[in-house]
């Protein structure tokens, strides 16, 4: 039996006009991530991912295509769809210098919760993060690594069925990389979390076990789990080796191997 989609984007396009000459920053997307998958999108500067990214989470109108969140069509009805959406961008989220817990508490009553409603959600959201012992700290005080989990708590306080995190872990050091990655995979395994994410990292996603998508000038140039790409390039012994194959480059930055347990 076919899994339920969680995510399900056919044939997107975007084409910006930059004065009266067109940019296709997305030719051909096509992806499905099933309810509690975990799906990366790979791809060298430029190649469309955050585009993407921004067209899935209902941030930017696609040309053409469609896109499915939870079984909503993201399109016609974004606000909808954007309930089920939890979305971390490149920026941090909170602001230097209040609490994370009050910052916290801010934002679910943003989405209309009630105060008593909201302190809850806080909690809830820091503990998923595993950053309980945070919350009354300011942002501007932690590490590379606690200040992520944080931003990822800001995604989660409306209990969004999917995640989208673009480049969750660029600018991290390898031990912080690996905390957040913790936090992600216990997000999936205890919360049934359904992720979709942008990464230049390919170690991580070769250890995370999810689907791969490669994508390139804007069109998807390969998808499968890690394994299954590197099938697909006779002598690939790494997903570098598959990336540079198919697209005849290197991703900027490879990161550097970690322990992930
Ligand atoms: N608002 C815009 N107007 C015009 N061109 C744009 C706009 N946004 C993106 N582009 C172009 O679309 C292409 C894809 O950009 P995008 O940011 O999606 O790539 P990316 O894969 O996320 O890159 P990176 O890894 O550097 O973040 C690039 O050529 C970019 O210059």
């Amino acid at each position: 039996m076919d899994e339920p989609l969680m995510v399900q984007a056919r044939g997107l396009r975007k084409t910006f006009m930059v004065g009266r000459q067109p940019v296709e920053a997305v030719r051909n997307v096509s992806l499905d991530v099933p309810a509690g998958g975990l799906l990366a999108l790979l791809g060298p500067n430029g190649a469309g991912k955050s585009t993407t990214m921004r067209m899935l989470t209902t941030l930017l109108p696609p040309t053409a295509g469609s896109v499915h969140v939870a079984g909503i069509d993201a399109v016609a009805e974004p606000a909808l769809a954007r309930r089920q959406i939890g979305y971390v961008g490149q920026k941090h989220a909170a602001g230097e210098n209040y609490r994370i817990r009050d910052e916290l508490i801010t934002q679910a009553r943003l989405f209309g919760l009630s105060k008593a409603v909201a302190r809850e959600r806080a909690d809830e959201a820091l503990e998923m993060l595993g950053i309980a012992s945070l919350g009354k700290r300011a942002p501007g005080t932690l590490s590379g690594g606690q200040r992520r989990r944080v931003d990822i708590a800001f995604g989660l306080v409306h209990r969004p069925r999917v995640l989208f995190l673009d480049e969750p872990t660029t600018g991290l050091d390898p031990h912080s990389r690996a905390g957040v990655w913790e936090q992600i995979e216990r997000l999936r395994r205890e919360h049934d979390m359904t992720v979709l994410l942008t990464t230049h990292y390919l170690d991580e996603v070769e250890r995370a076990a999810g689907q791969i998508v490669i994508v390139d000038a804007g069109e998807v140039v390969a998808q499968g789990s890690a394994a299954e790409l590197r099938g697909r390039v006779p002598g690939a012994a790494s997903l570098d080796d598959v990336f540079i194959a198919l697209t005849g480059r290197r991703l900027q930055a490879t990161g550097e191997a970690y322990s992930h347990a």
